[in-house]
Order: C-alpha cells, then sequence, then structure tokens
C-alpha cells in the first residue's frame, strides 16, 4: 500500500504545524479551515493587476486562491478544498502571495515578480 510521506504536499496538518507555519506569516490569519489576508491597494485597477499577478503561480501550483475584491480592498482566502482544511500548499501560497504584494508595493504596483 502506498504511505503518504510527511512531505506530501495536499494532506492535512495538524493543529501544531497549522500554528507553527503561521507564527511565520506575520500577516494572515487563521479561520476556522482557511488562512486569510487583507491588503489595500491604491485603487480598484491596482487590485485587479494584483490579482492578475495570482494567476501564473495558482496555476504553476495547481493551488488556487478564494479572491474577494472590494474596491481598493483584497482579501485572499487559502484552504485546500480537495482535503476539506489546511495543507501544506496553502502555506507555500500564502508565502508566494505575502512575496509578491512586497514586490508590488515596492515597485508602485507595476510588477509582481523580479523574473
Ligand atoms: C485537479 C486540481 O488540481 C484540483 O482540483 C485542485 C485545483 N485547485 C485547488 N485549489 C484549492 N484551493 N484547493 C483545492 O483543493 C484545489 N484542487
Amino acid at each position: 500500500m502506498v504511505q503518504h510521506s510527511q512531505t506530501d504536499d495536499r494532506r492535512r496538518l495538524t493543529e501544531v504545524e497549522i500554528t507553527q507555519l503561521l507564527s511565520k506569516l506575520p500577516d494572515w490569519k487563521r479561520e476556522n479551515q482557511t488562512i486569510i489576508y487583507t491588503h489595500t491597494f491604491n485603487n480598484f485597477i491596482e487590485s485587479i493587476n494584483f490579482i492578475n499577478c495570482l494567476v501564473e503561480p495558482a496555476e504553476t501550483l495547481g493551488h488556487h486562491p478564494d479572491i474577494l475584491v472590494s474596491y481598493n480592498r483584497v482579501t485572499i482566502s487559502l484552504t485546500t478544498h480537495d482535503q476539506g482544511g489546511l495543507t501544506p500548499l496553502d502555506f507555500q501560497l500564502a508565502e508566494t502571495i505575502s512575496n509578491l504584494v512586497k514586490t508590488f508595493s515596492e515597485t508602485s504596483g507595476k510588477q509582481c515578480n523580479i523574473n
């Protein structure tokens, strides 16, 4: 029988692991089986441009954020729907999103990655 290893990025995380991983993502908070982050941009266009920045990493990971846009505020929720909870993939994508926001802000909304 195939055993799922600890490196399986689609396995459900334990509460202890979730707490540990969240401590490295200060902008994100836990809400039930999701982790959530809200960022305020300068306007609606920046919100949408930033969301477009999420397409490539989401497709690459095969993991997709739930997104709510309210003018200049974008709320991103991550969970692994297939597992009904949080997995390493959620934290991987959260870290990527936080890095994208940083680059996006530093380039005044012109760029979201440095490649
Ligand atoms: C087949 C495909 O990879 C899966 O359905 C993926 C797509 N993107 C996904 N995204 C998220 N957030 N959770 C999932 O369970 C999920 N499943």
